[in-house]
């Protein structure tokens, strides 16, 4: 692509309240044309506030959103950028009095339909049967023929995987994989840690409505450390084990539980000064990093969905 297309997506001082309930504040970042990008933040932080106002179905109070170049507040504008543009709802509603069919012959008809036969072998609904029928399953898997059966340069996606079971969930990310590979841009909200790890280049965090973090999954797991815990059989406080390179300690059920910088000599150094009983090194998991982001907030704690994969080094 040459370096004249404009971003698929960019978000400039977005702020929207609702009345006097802030929604998002000051949001700016940009996500660029091949990536996928996973937008994060616990419940009530101004995820879907953010996308609604880049679907046109809110107004911001001040700033600009922009699809494809295209002003989402301009509504000829905005038409003409959802021709291509695949959205994936959280909460997937159809008109209750038509077919499966009906759904995708009316959105073939607006946007095309070149992947409908080869999406649907993969996320085979009852194409013949009324949607108000449809297992809450079915509807999302009919929802996501419907988002991108026209091969849509941008795919924006709020909590696409929710009451998918698991193989649906595999396919699904075989099917984001494949976007990656031929270079077009995936953006979605999610709760689950594995999947961001799995699909995302980079991940926004917003948190109390304002981003607080930018940057490569990979940046991100780097800066988390090595986390080290041991158990003594003495009893020091933690604040003996506060030493250069260790970023924070804390104590539970008789642990320690160290983050440390990369280095850990400093550590086997100290440790020398006790009798240890049980010691584990690990790398920090996607979880120990990202719940730094989440903790302390005025809006409660942490909502990620844990998964086996998490809990992996
Ligand atoms: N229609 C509305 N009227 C008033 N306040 C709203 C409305 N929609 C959202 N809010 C408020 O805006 C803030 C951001 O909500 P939003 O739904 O965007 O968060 P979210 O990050 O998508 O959360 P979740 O992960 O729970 O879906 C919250 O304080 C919420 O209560």
């Amino acid at each position: 692509m040459g370096s004249d297309s404009p971003d698929p997506i960019e978000l400039d001082s977005l702020t929207k309240y609702y009345g006097d309930v802030r929604g998002v504040e000051s949001l700016s970042f940009t996500v660029e044309r091949g990536e996928s990008f996973g937008f994060l933040g616990p419940n009530g932080a101004g995820k879907s506030t953010a996308i609604r106002v880049l679907l046109g179905l809110l107004k911001p109070t001040e700033g600009t959103a922009s699809l494809m170049g295209r002003d989402v507040t301009d509504r000829n504008e905005l038409r003409d950028a959802k021709r291509h543009l695949g959205y994936l709802p959280s909460d997937v509603a159809f008109y209750d009095r038509v077919t499966g069919a009906d759904v995708l012959d009316h959105f073939g008809r607006l946007r095309g339909d070149v992947r409908r036969e080869e999406l649907l072998e993969r996320f085979p609904v009852p194409l013949d049967r009324n949607v108000k029928a449809y297992s809450s399953g079915n509807r999302q898997k009919l929802a996501i023929v419907a988002a991108f059966m026209h091969e849509p340069d941008l795919a924006i996606m709020d909590e696409p995987t929710a009451g998918l079971d698991p193989l649906v969930q595999n396919e699904f990310y075989e099917l984001l994989a494949e976007r990656r590979d031929a270079g077009r841009t995936s953006f979605f909200s999610s709760h689950i840690l594995s999947e961001v790890r799995r699909v995302c280049d980079r991940v926004g965090i917003i948190r109390n409505g304002r981003l607080i973090e930018l940057d490569t999954v990979e940046n991100i797991l780097a800066e988390g450390g090595t986390i080290a815990t041991v158990r003594l059989a003495e009893e020091p406080p933690a604040a003996a084990l506060e030493f250069e390179g260790v970023a924070r300690v804390d104590r539970r059920d008789g642990e320690y539980r160290l983050v440390l910088a990369r280095e850990f000599d400093a550590l086997i150094d100290r440790l020398h000064e006790y009798t240890v009983l049980e010691m584990e090194v690990r790398e920090a998991s996607i979880e120990d990093v990202f719940m730094h982001f989440y903790g302390g907030g005025d809006e409660g704690g942490a909502d990620f969905e844990a998964t086996e994969g998490d809990t992996e080094p």
